[in-house]
């Protein structure tokens, strides 16, 4: 189904999961009241959990109405509501890291999980917010672990302005936060180099997609 991750021999930690946040969150203001939070190489274990999604999680295929059209998505996906079990523990590890970090801020906890697969430099997402829901209308956060090879994040304001090129590393966390959804657009871009497969893990609070 994917190309080899070549993991990394430095990732040979006896712990998996995630390490600290606290003060190794680095926090980047954007224009318009939205922000980006980045901790590079949050998850330790990250070959392990990389290897674990890739086999374990129930990857599907989807196709979107574009226009006239009837497309593939270019990456495959998997959904887990609020009530749903996680498919591996350092998620949930993860998660509940993340709800002690924010909740303060965010007034809520992190409920739900969206999880992408890239196979290879051909699988991307094109620019959008994550506007289904709240995020249309209220600041709010979304939160991403990154694992396998890594992918520019791209993001640019709505009203127009350069755009801001983020490199997602294997285990690399980064929160978008703030009006980011609404007044931002994201996207992973297409890539000609010869990539393997990376795996996104999107963190969000009830009703925000
Ligand atoms: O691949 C990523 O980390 C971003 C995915 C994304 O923007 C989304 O699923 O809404
Ligand atoms: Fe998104």
């Amino acid at each position: 189904m994917t190309g080899p991750f070549q993991g990394s021999l430095l990732d040979c930690w006896d712990e998996t999961g995630p390490r600290e946040l606290g003060s190794s969150v680095r926090r980047t203001r954007l224009a318009h009241g939205a922000w980006i939070d980045v901790r590079p190489s949050w998850i330790a274990g990250a070959d392990a959990l990389f290897e674990r999604l890739a086999e374990t999680v129930p990857w599907r295929a989807e196709r979107r109405h574009m226009y006239d059209r009837v497309v593939d998505v270019p990456r495959l996906l998997a959904f887990y509501d609020e009530d749903d079990p996680l498919p591996d523990p350092v998620l949930d590890e993860a998660k509940a890291a993340l709800n002690t970090h924010y909740q303060a801020e965010l007034g809520e906890p992190f409920r739900t999980a969206g999880l992408c697969l890239y196979r290879d430099g051909r699988d991307s997402v094109a620019w959008h917010g994550d506007t289904i829901g709240r995020g249309r209308t209220e600041d709010t956060m979304v939160a991403i672990i990154s694992v396998g090879d890594p992918r520019a994040l791209l993001l640019r304001p709505r009203g127009g302005g350069p755009t801001i090129k983020h490199d997602l590393g294997h285990g690399d966390l980064i929160v978008m936060g703030g009006s980011c959804q609404r007044t931002w657009e994201h996207a992973v871009p297409k890539s000609t180099r010869a990539l393997g497969p990376r795996i996104s893990i999107q963190f969000r609070p009830r009703n925000v997609r």
